[in-house]
């Protein structure tokens, strides 16, 4: 049987709910002789995974298919936009398959891409391994070297079925280090004086001297402050000024990397002198966010983000460029002042990221935790994914197994339900990135095994959060489905969603299911990969669900992903629906 609960607006009155029998069941499995499927083209190194129908395309997928632009910002209409198959990677896919869909992770791996990870195979390891996004630092490494991890990682999406998203992550214009003159590393002992100064060394830096990217910080700073490079992993007491030169007394000694971020703290607090004026964005920032645009990433990662208005601003410069309104921005919450302008920044961004690193230099480490439940609380309320990043496993940079207490973090981000995981110098820079990964998706499956045996369903209700009325109704029929996927044991949610929204409001409200998002463009697809619980396909679907639904199931069956008698609840943003069914 097969039950549907509709809502409709005509001519835009809301009508009261009404609820009726949809879709006699012999209708949904009308036999599909339309379709005949066939593998794609295999090639002799690499397996497609997308099957498409050999039936011409189906009425609605040209109009469906939407027009991207080419990294060179001509429009163009990607081919697989205009098929009728559908798209998924060979990870789900045998996931599905051999473990049902109970077992499928809903939390999201990022994985922060560098020297021990850029080459192809390497990528592909990851991509094997779970990894969702892979995120690119510009605070390190060339153009050149960013663009080439980029198209490796489309190559793989495109020979692989992968849906990995990319998210290039801005340097921004807080105090750091220069790069120590190509050297990896310099250790600082207790008791040595070290000189910071804003002069740039050609070729060799002078014995411990370190330069300082901050022209003013010699004006700002004063004898007595205190220096933490890196948060805290070293410190320093000021002793002198000398003109450009600061000198400071090594009293926690440690390992200085290059770049490290560089805090100054006076009884207690930060010191924000001039530099709180320094721009979020700085002029290397918007070119690099150039590059990003020019490139086709899916997110832009906004560092040491203060109000709202900088992501406003980001916003309409990307819709202005061809390209760049599919562009999704992640707010940065790792400094002061974005804590005290959260809901706004967090209201005016498309998602945020707990960055405990440097969060943890500008407020005292033991007000970390706490903020980073507020935030993935936030987060949740608003409607946008957030990701809890940095330290997850940094023992894992050079031993093949995590501390407790970091298994103890991570299983804490989980049980927080935040959307994604992110590793740093675990992956971009470490000796054992493909076991940190294994790391992050066994604990997280590991604690939503837990919630489910707890059967720890949400207890508080969401807030409502949207204004205009047809998204108040998605909103109440996505609350409306996720908790009738709970009480009815439903083995998967269907949401087929166009622009994704749809399916974030599904995934906001954590159902005890996987959530399948079926969106007909790879862009959409790739940025639902950031999202809790959400397995994005891409699929070219009509406004007609009795034909989509007959397609899906089809097309799943065929592939094993799915099975007669599975219990599947849909929704859909053409039709203001619910119905729930078994898969004939
Ligand atoms: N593209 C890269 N090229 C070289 N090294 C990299 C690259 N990306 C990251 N790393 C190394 O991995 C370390 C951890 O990466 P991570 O992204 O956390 O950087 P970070 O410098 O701590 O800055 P942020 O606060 O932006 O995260 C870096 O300090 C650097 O040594
Ligand atoms: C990720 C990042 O930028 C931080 O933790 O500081
Ligand atoms: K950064
Ligand atoms: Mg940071």
């Amino acid at each position: 049987m097969s039950h549907s609960i509709q809502f409709s607006t005509p001519s835009r009155t809301l009508h009261l709910p009404h609820s009726r029998l949809h879709l006699p069941h012999s209708r949904l499995h009308r036999p599909l002789s339309s379709f005949s499927f066939r593998q794609f083209p295999l090639t002799s190194t690499f397996k497609h995974t997308s099957l498409r129908a050999s039936s011409s395309p189906s009425p609605d997928s040209s109009s469906s298919s939407s027009v991207l632009h080419s990294p060179n910002g001509t429009p163009a209409v990607k081919s697989e936009e205009r098929s009728s198959g559908i798209d998924v990677d060979t990870v789900t896919e045998a996931e599905l398959k051999e473990n049902g869909f109970r077992s499928t992770r809903r939390t999201k791996l990022i994985c922060t891409i560098g020297p021990a990870t850029c080459g192809f195979e390497q990528l592909e390891a990851l991509a094997e391994g779970g990894m969702n996004v892979a995120r690119l630092n510009m605070c390190h490494g060339t153009r050149d070297w960013h663009r080439n991890v980029i198209r490796s990682v489309r190559r793989l999406n495109e020979e692989k079925g992968f849906a990995v998203a990319i998210m290039m992550d801005t340097e921004g214009s807080e105090i750091h280090m220069g790069d120590l003159g190509g050297e990896a590393s310099a250790k600082a002992e207790d008791g040595e004086v070290w000189t910071f100064t804003v002069r740039a060394f050609d070729a060799s830096r002078p014995q411990r001297t370190i330069s300082v990217s901050y022209d003013g910080f010699a004006e700002d700073v004063r004898v007595g402050d205190e220096l933490l490079v890196d948060g805290g992993m070293v410190r320093f007491d000021v002793i002198e000024k000398i003109g450009p030169d600061v000198k400071c007394l090594c009293t926690d000694p440690g390992l200085l990397l290059p770049r490290a971020n560089l805090t100054f703290w006076r009884d207690g607090s930060l010191v924000r002198e001039r530099n709180a004026m320094l721009p979020t964005i700085s002029s290397k920032d918007w070119l690099d966010i150039d590059f990003g645009i020019a490139e086709g990433v899916d997110f832009i990662a906004v560092s040491f983000v203060k109000s709202a208005e900088v992501i406003n601003h980001l916003k309409s410069y990307l819709a202005a460029r061809p390209g760049g309104g599919d562009i999704g921005v992640i707010a940065k919450i790792e400094s002061i002042d974005s804590l005290t302008n959260l809901e706004e920044i967090i209201l005016a961004s498309d998602g945020a990221m707990v960055a405990r690193g440097d969060l943890g230099a500008q407020i005292p480490l033991e007000q970390v935790p706490a903020a980073q439940q507020k935030i993935v609380k936030v987060c949740r309320e608003l409607n946008k994914p957030v990701i809890v990043a940095s330290q997850l496993l940094e023992s894992m940079i050079e031993y093949p197994t995590p501390t407790r207490a970091e298994v103890a973090d991570v299983s804490e981000a989980v049980r927080q339900r935040s959307d994604a995981l992110m590793l740093s110098g675990e992956s971009a820079m470490g000796q054992f990135p493909d076991k940190a990964l294994t790391v992050l998706r066994s604990v997280s499956l590991r604690i939503e095994r837990w919630w489910r045996e707890e059967k720890r369903y949400e207890a508080t209700p969401l807030q409502a959060i949207s204004s205009a009325s047809s998204d108040k109704i998605s909103e109440e029929i996505c609350n409306s489905a996720s908790k009738m996927a709970n009480n009815l044991g439903v083995d998967a949610v269907f949401v087929y969603t166009k622009n994704g929204h749809m399916a974030s409001l599904v995934s906001r409200c954590r159902p005890d299911c996987p959530i399948f998002a079926f969106t007909n463009t790879t862009s959409v697809r790739r940025r639902l990969n950031l999202q809790w619980g959400l397995i994005p396909f891409r699929l070219s679907f009509s406004e007609d669900m009795e034909s989509n639904l007959n397609k899906t199931f089809s097309l799943l069956k065929s592939r094993g992903m799915i099975k007669s008698g599975d219990l599947v609840i849909a929704v859909s943003d053409m039709l203001q629906s619910i119905q729930v069914m078994n898969v004939p």
